[in-house]
């Protein structure tokens, strides 16, 4: 069955009032996109997005007048009279196989592959990691991911361990144990992400040396030679006298998940704790790398 969807340009403020009122007008999904770029960080369930321009998507059935609701929407003082909007078919397509089909092996660095566990492996004798997000964030297709798998693709691993902060699908975790890490850690707020990673870690047979939590139950005195976190500006912010208590002194660090506007002041934070290097960037996204004083 063909649909007809509905694009609403908003702010991170109103986008959730708008999601309501589309789904109380019978849109059947909506979707949240960062204005600025087609990332998909999915909110949680009532949480609202932490874009300022967002784009809500709202899917109707092909036969919805949508004119109605358009002017319903120009009526809003958040929205007015000249709202930016865009109304568009989608052809009835197989969402989860398209998904797939455009998902391919991927080389990052000198030695290091991700390569969809529905895919061959191109290069046998390569650092290969096998992965299938499932429902979690990470396949190395997005900028922040490629950026922080680019970084620990040129790590000495030697008896050293490692803490993923926001794992999602393990991608940074399992790429780092294959490595040659002794031991990592993943940790997510999000439970389809500890699930994802830890069949992930058993997919590359990395399982063992493989630690996963939520943020509440992970041990008070983790300590690693390495972390890396690729989150968001606002909870790296607000987790950096966390994650520095978390990296050994000469330990080095990553942050990611970061607009290239937002690097320097994040960077200047993080430097009570890390001598910062200069950003790396990729498309509108930058790396933050460090040590440890
Ligand atoms: C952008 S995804 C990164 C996933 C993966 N590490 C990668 O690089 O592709 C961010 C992940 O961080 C998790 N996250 C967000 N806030 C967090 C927090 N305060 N503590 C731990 N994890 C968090 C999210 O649930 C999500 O899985």
């Amino acid at each position: 069955m063909p649909w007809i969807q509905l694009k609403v340009d908003t702010d991170n403020q109103h986008a959730d009032a708008l999601s309501d009122m589309l789904m109380d007008l019978g849109s059947l999904s909506i979707t949240y996109e960062d204005g600025k770029d087609t990332p998909i960080y999915e909110p949680n369930l009532g949480e609202t997005p932490l874009w300022n321009h967002t784009v809500l998507t709202a899917l109707f059935e092909a036969d919805y007048d949508l004119a109605p609701v358009v002017a319903m929407l120009k009526g809003l003082p958040y929205l007015g009279e000249n709202f930016s909007h865009k109304i568009e078919q989608v052809e009835d397509k197989d969402w989860e196989r398209e998904w797939m089909d455009n998902f391919h092996p991927i080389q990052f660095g000198d030695r290091l592959w991700i390569c969809p566990s529905w895919r061959e492996i191109p290069d046998p004798t390569a650092v290969n990691v096998i992965l299938d997000p499932g429902l979690a964030f990470g396949t190395g297709t997005h900028p922040t991911t490629a950026l922080c798998l680019e970084w620990l693709d040129g790590l000495d691993y030697t008896n050293k361990d490692v803490i993923d902060f926001g794992c999602g699908s393990g991608i940074l975790a399992v790429a780092a144990l294959k490595l040659g890490a002794e031991r990592v850690t993943g940790i997510d707020i999000d439970y389809q992400a500890i699930e994802a990673s830890k069949a992930n870690a058993e997919r590359n047979g990395v399982e063992d040396k493989l630690d996963l939590y939520l943020p509440e139950d992970q041990p008070a005195d983790l300590l690693a030679d390495i972390l890396v976190a690729n989150i968001l500006a606002g909870p790296l912010r607000e987790l950096a006298p966390l994650i520095a208590e978390k990296v050994k002194p000469g330990g080095q660090l990553a942050l990611s998940g970061l607009l290239q506007e937002q690097a320097e002041e994040i960077s200047a934070f993080y430097s009570q704790w890390f001598d910062m290097d200069a950003p790396a960037h990729k498309d509108d996204w930058s790396r933050l790398t460090g040590i440890r004083k």
